[in-house]
């Protein structure tokens, strides 16, 4: 089975393309094929191009848990560059129907850096979702190992629970992710989570703990989200560097919380891995 592998900023996914003949795994398969030690190792699986009569292009994003995301912003760049690749597309913008909208990308400096239009942030928890009464989710309270902390919910698509913390570390992201990740009596569908340290007007810092596939060096969706809330919450301009452990992401946050993103993708290689790699039982 052939794959193509690109990262964003760290976030590394594997590109299966249907033309090569291989069709998608099933969620079991997807966790061994992304595993770090008993497969190829990757934060997803981008599965795609596909058919679709809402855009250019289809596109399936999976979680190396075996999950759908209804989206992923580094996803959408590594996924554009790769079309860019192969030929399939050049500087003018196309659109890409995810789970999770239809959005447009556009590839400027011959690759080098990819513009996505990421579609609007919503704060309203029947969006997100959120349990409890239609509210916008902001500045909302919940306690972690008898510690309380404030947050911010928001979907871009997918679902992000954003804490304000003045300092933070990949510890303290390990520690908190996984518990309100898995809280699905207040985050139906589960949720990505940042760390968010406001810098000044114009840049923030995260540490990101994705939904599905752990602790993660830079996520296109996560900074669509921490950027949307430091907006929000009046600390932040429209122009905001996101500041991710892999490197930065440009976000402009456009009228009704309309979100642009822009930043790079890099491909790694052509893989072809041996069935034998599905045929594991991975041990949890
Ligand atoms: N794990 C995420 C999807 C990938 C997000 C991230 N890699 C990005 O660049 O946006 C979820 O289940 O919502």
């Amino acid at each position: 089975m052939k794959f193509h592998k690109y990262h964003a900023l760290g976030n590394d996914y594997l590109v299966l393309d249907p033309a090569d003949g291989a069709p998608l795994p099933p969620p079991q398969q997807i966790v061994a094929i992304c595993h770090r030690n008993f497969g190829l190792g990757s934060d997803g699986i981008l599965y795609g191009p596909l058919p679709t009569d809402r855009a250019d292009f289809g596109l399936q994003i999976w979680n190396p848990d075996g999950s759908e995301a209804e989206k992923s912003g580094n996803g959408l760049r590594i996924f554009s560059k790769y079309l860019f690749d192969q030929g399939k597309v050049g500087e003018q913008p196309f659109t890409i129907d995810t789970l999770g909208g239809v959005v447009t990308v556009e590839i400027h400096q011959g690759g080098n850096s990819i513009e996505v239009e990421m579609g609007k942030v919503s704060f309203h928890s029947e969006k997100i979702p959120v349990t409890g009464p239609p509210r916008e989710v902001l500045n909302e309270e919940v306690e972690i190992n008898g510690q309380v902390y404030r947050y911010y919910a928001a979907t871009i698509g997918n679902p992000h629970v954003v804490l304000p913390i003045d300092s933070h570390s990949p510890k303290l992201a390990c520690e908190l992710g996984p518990v309100l990740e898995k809280m699905t009596a207040r985050f139906p569908n589960r949720t990505n989570v940042q760390l968010l340290q406001i810098v000044d007007r114009n840049n923030i810092k995260i540490e990101i703990w994705e939904r599905g596939a752990g602790y993660t060096l830079a996520s296109g969706s996560s900074s669509s989200a921490a950027a949307a809330v430091a907006h929000k919450m009046g600390a932040c301009d429209e122009s905001i560097l996101v500041h991710c452990p892999g490197g930065d992401i440009q976000i402009n946050i456009g009228e009704d919380y309309a979100v642009t993103m822009t930043g790079p993708a890099t491909r790694v290689g052509e893989f072809l891995m041996d069935d034998e790699v599905m045929n594991q039982v991975i041990p949890s």
